[in-house]
C-alpha cells in the first residue's frame, strides 16, 4: 500500500527523529565542549591567580627580606662605630695624657721619658684593641709619633684631625687607602698641590683604613694639645660584616657607597667583580639606579639593572650617623626562581588537569558518540525492519486501505481491496473511487470526498461496488494525508456484510422469540397497536387470544425441559396453521401465547377460533420420544369492548384466562368486567402461598383408618391444611390446585412428607402402637425428576421405616407418564413403601393398569360411599371394588364414612379398612393421640 510514498514518510519520520537525537547529542557535545573550554580556563585563570598572588608574595618576602638585612647591617655598622667612638672618648676625657702632651710638645716633643711613655701608651691601645697603626699628631696634625704598621697620615685623615682639633670632638675619617709604592709620591704631591679627595679616590688600593680622630684637651680651657689617631683595617671588622648575608643565596650582596659632591663612591668590594673596594662609580642617566638614588639622599627599594647589566632588587638604607648607604642587593632570577619553579609546577598542573579533563572528556565523548552510532545504527535497521513490516502489514492488512488524490482517483490500494473489489491492481489505478460505489450513491460519495477535505478525518458507512457487481456494506474510516507535499486521501474500509447481518439478527431477535420463531411481546405490541389504530378508523373489532397450558410446569419437571421447548414448537406451528395471514400469533412468556384476531366482523368467529385451538391443544403431542396429553385454557379480550390498548386488552384477556383455568381448565373464557376482581383475589391467594411455608402457616391433621375386622386404628392419612392469615383455615382443595399451577407443589409436597415421617417416627418414639402413615401425592410432585431421591432422603433424615409410610396416588397422576410411573413405582416399592391408589373408581380405574403397577391398597373414592347402603348403584361399585382388590390381592379401604350403616355395609361386603367423620374427623396431632388413647383403652 503506498510503499513508495509511505516508506518515505516513514524514513522523514525516522530520520526526524534520529537527527533530533543527532542534534541533541550535537546539543550536549557542544555543551560538553563548552564546559570543558570553560573548566581549562577556570583552571588555567586559576593557576594564573596562583602565580601571580604567590609572585606578590614572594616578592614582598625577599623584598622584606632585603629591607630587614640592610636595616640590620646598617644598625651593626652603625653601632660599631658608635661603639668606637665610645672607646674613643675614654681617651678623649683624660686630661693627663692632655696636659703631658701639651707639655711635650711645648717642649719640643723631644724623645724623653714623656716621649716613651706616650709610645708605651700608644703600643698598649695598639695592642689591647688590635688597631692597624695608632698615631699621635699636634695641634697642627702633623705626626708626632707613630706605632703599628707603616704610618701615612693621608689627606683624608689630616683634614678629619684638624676637624677634630678645631670642633675637640673625636671624629672618623673617611675611609681611605694607603699604596706602599705611592706613599712617597703622596706624601710629595700632598704637600705640593693639596689634592683632593676625589683624585685620591682615584687612585684606591688594597690598603684600605679608617681612622678615628680623638683630640686631646688640656685643663680647664679643654684647649686642643693634640691628636691621637687610631687606625682601623675595614676589612678586618666592617667589610666582614657589610659582605656577610645571613641566608644561603647564590646573588645577594651587600656594598657600602658614599655620595660626594661629584658622585658616589663604592667603599666596599663587590661580590660579583674581581676589583678594589673603593671606586667611583659612574651613574647612568637613563634610568634610576641605587647610586643615582644615594645622590638623591633617598633610600628605598629599587628594580634596576645592576653593574653586570642584570636585573635585580635592590634596597638602599643610609647607616646612620655616617655618610653611608649600605645597598643590599638580590638578582630578579634568584627571587623569581621559586616562582618560575612554582609556575612551572602550576603550569604543569594546569596541563596535567586540563589534558586529564580532556582525555576524559574525548573518552567520554568516544563512548557516547559510539553508542549513538550503534543507536542510529540500530534505528536505522529497525526503520527499515519497520518498513518492511509496514508494507507487511499493509499491503496483507485485513482492511481495505486505499489511497486517492484530490480528485478521487486511486493512487494506491492493498491486496484485501483488489480481493473485495474483484479488480487488478493495474486495473484498480485506473479507476476513480466513485466507480467502486453503487451508481446510485455516488453523488452522497462525491459529496462526501468534499466534505472530508475540510473536516480531515471522516468516519461513515457507504455501499461498495464490486466489479461483478455486487454490492457490500462497509465502514469507512477516510483521512488526509500528506506526502511529499501532496494532500491525499486514505480510506481504510472494513467489509461489515457480517456485522449488518448480526445487527438484522439482532433486530429479528429483539423481536421474535428465539425458541418458536414467533413474534415476541415486542413486535406484538407494535402489530397491536397499529391494528387498534386501523380498527379505530375502520371501526372494526379486534380480539385477543390470551393461550395458556395447563400445568405445562409438570411437563418440564418430568420430561425435561427439552420435552417442553419441543412442545412449544409443536403448539408454535399448530397455531400458525389456523390462523388468517392478517392475524398474529406471538408467545409473550413460558408457555403462554397470545393470539391477535384482526379485523373481527363478528364476535362468533372468535370462539371459533378459540375452540379450534382448544381442539389443536388437546391433540395428543410426540416430542423425543414421548407421548402426552397437554390442555390449554385461553381468556378472551375484545376491542373495543374490553379495552383500548395493548396493555390493557392483554391484561383483561389474562384475567380471562384465569377464570377458564378454575372453570376446569381446557377451556376458554370471555372477559367479563367482575373477572379482574377475582383475578385479583386469585392472584392473592398465590402470592400468599408462595409464603405459606417460610411463615410457618401450614400444618397436618391426621386422619385415623380402621381395620374394619378388628375395629382398630390401623394407620393415619395426613391432611394438609393452610391457616391463611385473614382467611382463616383454608381447604387443600382450593390451594393445592393453585400450588400445582404455580410451580409451589414440590416445596409444599416434600414438606408434607418430611413433616408426616417425623411425626410418624415421633409417635413410635412415644410408645403409640404402630400406624401406617398415609401422605397424598400430586401428580406433579410424583412426576417431578427427582422426587424418588427426595423420598429416600427424607427416609434417612427422619429415620423413618419405609414399610409404615403409604403414598397415596391418583390415577390420573399415575397414567399421565405411565412407563415413567411404572419405573418410579417400582423404585418406591423397592425402597419398602407401600402405594395406595386414592379415588379409586373415579378415572380410568382399568384392571390391565392395576394389574401392572405395584399397588398395595385401593381407596374407594367417597363419593361411592356417601350413598350407601342405599345406593344400589354405588353399592354395586364398591362391591366390584372390593373384589377386584380381593383378587388382585390388594387391600381396600373406603374413605368418606360417615354413618354406623356404611361401616357395617362396608365390613359385610368384605372391605377391609375405612376412614370417615363417622370415627374421626382429621385431627390434630395431638387431638390424634388423645382418641388413639381413648381408642386403645376401649
Ligand atoms: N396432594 C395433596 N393433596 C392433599 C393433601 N392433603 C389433602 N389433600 C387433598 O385435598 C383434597 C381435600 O382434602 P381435605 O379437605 O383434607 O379432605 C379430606 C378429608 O377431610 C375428606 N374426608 C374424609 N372423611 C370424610 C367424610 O366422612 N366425609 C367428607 N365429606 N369428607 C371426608 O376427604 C379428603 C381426603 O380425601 P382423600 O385424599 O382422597 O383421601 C383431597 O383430595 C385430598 O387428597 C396433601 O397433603 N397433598
Amino acid at each position: 500500500m503506498g510503499t513508495q510514498q509511505t516508506g518515505h514518510k516513514q524514513n522523514e519520520i525516522s530520520s526526524f527523529f534520529s537527527d533530533r537525537k543527532w542534534r541533541s547529542a550535537g546539543h550536549v557535545n557542544r555543551i560538553a565542549l563548552g564546559g570543558f573550554c570553560f573548566l581549562a580556563l577556570l583552571i588555567a585563570c586559576g593557576g594564573w591567580w596562583v602565580y601571580q598572588y604567590q609572585t606578590a608574595k614572594i616578592k614582598a618576602d625577599r623584598q622584606n627580606e632585603l629591607i630587614a638585612i640592610s636595616t640590620l647591617k646598617a644598625h651593626q655598622i652603625s653601632e660599631w662605630r658608635k661603639e668606637k667612638l665610645d672607646d674613643a672618648k675614654l681617651l678623649l676625657n683624660n686630661p693627663i695624657i692632655a696636659q703631658q702632651l701639651e707639655a711635650w710638645i711645648l717642649n719640643g716633643s723631644p724623645r724623653n721619658g714623656l716621649y716613651q711613655k706616650f709610645l708605651s701608651r700608644l703600643t698598649a691601645l695598639l695592642e689591647a684593641y688590635d688597631y692597624h697603626a695608632v698615631a699621635l699628631l699636634d695641634t697642627q696634625a702633623n705626626t708626632l709619633l707613630s706605632v703599628g704598621e707603616e704610618w701615612l697620615l693621608g689627606e683624608t685623615t689630616r683634614k678629619a684631625a684638624l676637624d677634630a682639633l678645631a670642633t675637640k670632638q673625636s671624629k672618623f675619617a673617611e675611609i681611605s687607602a694607603q699604596h706602599p709604592e705611592e706613599l712617597e709620591r703622596i706624601q710629595a704631591h700632598h704637600h705640593e698641590h693639596h689634592r683632593d679627595e676625589e683624585h685620591e679616590h682615584e687612585h684606591f688600593n688594597h690598603h684600605i683604613h679608617l681612622d678615628l680622630i680623638i683630640p686631646m684637651l688640656a685643663g680647664k680651657a679643654r684647649k686642643p694639645s693634640g691628636a691621637i689617631v687610631l687606625r682601623l683595617v675595614p676589612e678586618k671588622f666592617l667589610f666582614p660584616l657589610i659582605e656577610s648575608w645571613p641566608t644561603a643565596s647564590k646573588t645577594a650582596e651587600t656594598v657600602l657607597l658614599k655620595p660626594t659632591p661629584s658622585g658616589v663612591i663604592r667603599l666596599s668590594g663587590r661580590r660579583h667583580a674581581e676589583e678594589d673596594h673603593k671606586h667611583k662609580i659612574s651613574i647612568p642617566t637613563d634610568r634610576v639606579t641605587p647610586p643615582e638614588m644615594i645622590r638623591q639622599g633617598k633610600e628605598g627599594v629599587l628594580e634596576h639593572r645592576d653593574y653586570r647589566n642584570i636585573p635585580a632588587l635592590s634596597y638602599i638604607k643610609k647607616v646612620a650617623g655616617t655618610p653611608w648607604y649600605l645597598v643590599a642587593k638580590i638578582d630578579r632570577e634568584e627571587i623569581y626562581a621559586p616562582i618560575n619553579q612554582l609556575a612551572w609546577q602550576i603550569s604543569l598542573l594546569v596541563i596535567a588537569l586540563v589534558s586529564s579533563a580532556g582525555l576524559s572528556l574525548y573518552y567520554w565523548w568516544r563512548q557516547i558518540s559510539t553508542a549513538l552510532l550503534a543507536e542510529k545504527y540500530q534505528s536505522q535497521l529497525d526503520k527499515q525492519l519497520l518498513e518492511k513490516r509496514f508494507h507487511q502489514i499493509t499491503r496483507h492488512a485485513n482492511d481495505i486501505i486505499m489511497l486517492c488524490d484530490r480528485e478521487g482517483k486511486v493512487v494506491d490500494v492493498n491486496n484485501r481491496a483488489l480481493e473485495a473489489f474483484g479488480y487488478s491492481l493495474e486495473e484498480m489505478l485506473t479507476l476513480n473511487v466513485t466507480a467502486l460505489r453503487p451508481a446510485e450513491d455516488r453523488e452522497k460519495s462525491a459529496e462526501q470526498r468534499k466534505q472530508l477535505l475540510t473536516k480531515r478525518s471522516h468516519l461513515f458507512e457507504e455501499r461498495c461496488l464490486r466489479k461483478d457487481g455486487t454490492i457490500f456494506p462497509a465502514e469507512i474510516s477516510a483521512r488526509l494525508i500528506e506526502l511529499e507535499g501532496q494532500i491525499y486521501l486514505q480510506g481504510i474500509l472494513r467489509d461489515i456484510t457480517e456485522r449488518k447481518k448480526a445487527q438484522q439478527e439482532i433486530q429479528y431477535l429483539a423481536h421474535h422469540d428465539s425458541l418458536t420463531g414467533l413474534p415476541n411481546r415486542n413486535l406484538l405490541k407494535d402489530r397491536v397497536e397499529q391494528n387498534l389504530a386501523r380498527a379505530r378508523r375502520n371501526n372494526s373489532k379486534s380480539a385477543f387470544l390470551f393461550l395458556d397450558f395447563d400445568r405445562f410446569k409438570n411437563i418440564n419437571d418430568s420430561l425435561g425441559h427439552s420435552v417442553g421447548d419441543g412442545v412449544l414448537q409443536e403448539v408454535a406451528k399448530r397455531l400458525k396453521t389456523c390462523l388468517r395471514e392478517e392475524d398474529t400469533v406471538a408467545r409473550v412468556g413460558g408457555d403462554e401465547f397470545v393470539i391477535l384476531l384482526a379485523d373481527l366482523e363478528d364476535e362468533r368467529a372468535v370462539a371459533n377460533v378459540a375452540q379450534k385451538v382448544t381442539e389443536l391443544g388437546t391433540t395428543p403431542y410426540e416430542v423425543k420420544g414421548q407421548k402426552f396429553r397437554l390442555t390449554i385454557s385461553i381468556g378472551i379480550s375484545v376491542f373495543p369492548n374490553d379495552g383500548d390498548n395493548f396493555e390493557s386488552l392483554l391484561k383483561n384477556a389474562d384475567s380471562a384466562m384465569y377464570h377458564a383455568k378454575n372453570a376446569g381448565r381446557n377451556t376458554f373464557c370471555f372477559y367479563t368486567e367482575d373477572m379482574n376482581a377475582q383475578t385479583l383475589e386469585a392472584l392473592n391467594l398465590e402470592r400468599d402461598l408462595q409464603h405459606a411455608l417460610e411463615n410457618n402457616e401450614l400444618r397436618l391433621h391426621y386422619q385415623p383408618q380402621l381395620d374394619l375386622e378388628s375395629s382398630k386404628v390401623i394407620g393415619v392419612e395426613a391432611l394438609l391444611r393452610w391457616q391463611h392469615p385473614t382467611h382463616g383455615n383454608m381447604s387443600p382443595a382450593v390451594f393445592i390446585p393453585i400450588a400445582e399451577e404455580r410451580g409451589l407443589i414440590n416445596d409444599i409436597g416434600n414438606w408434607v412428607l418430611e413433616t408426616a415421617c417425623r411425626q410418624s417416627v415421633s409417635w413410635q418414639e412415644q410408645g403409640l402402637p404402630p400406624l401406617r402413615m398415609a401422605v397424598n401425592i400430586s401428580a406433579l410432585q410424583l412426576h417431578h425428576v427427582d422426587f424418588y431421591e427426595k423420598v429416600a432422603t427424607i427416609l434417612a433424615a427422619t429415620g423413618m421405616n419405609p414399610e409404615m409410610l403409604e403414598l397415596e396416588l391418583t390415577e390420573s397422576a399415575v397414567m399421565q407418564h405411565e412407563e415413567s410411573a411404572l419405573v418410579l413405582m417400582q423404585q418406591l416399592k423397592a425402597l419398602g413403601l407401600h402405594l395406595a391408589i386414592d379415588d379409586f373408581g373415579t378415572g380410568y380405574s382399568s384392571l390391565s393398569y392395576l394389574k401392572r403397577f405395584p399397588f398395595d391398597k385401593l381407596k374407594i373414592d367417597r363419593s361411592f360411599i356417601k350413598d350407601l347402603p342405599l345406593d344400589t348403584e354405588d353399592g354395586a361399585i364398591t362391591q366390584a371394588i372390593i373384589g377386584v382388590g380381593r383378587s388382585l390381592k390388594h387391600k381396600v379401604i373406603a374413605e368418606g364414612v360417615e354413618t354406623l350403616e356404611q361401616q357395617n355395609y362396608l365390613r359385610d361386603e368384605g372391605c377391609d379398612q375405612m376412614q370417615g367423620f363417622y370415627f374421626s374427623r382429621p385431627l390434630p396431632p395431638e387431638e390424634l393421640v388423645e382418641l388413639l388413647e381413648q381408642n386403645s383403652g376401649d
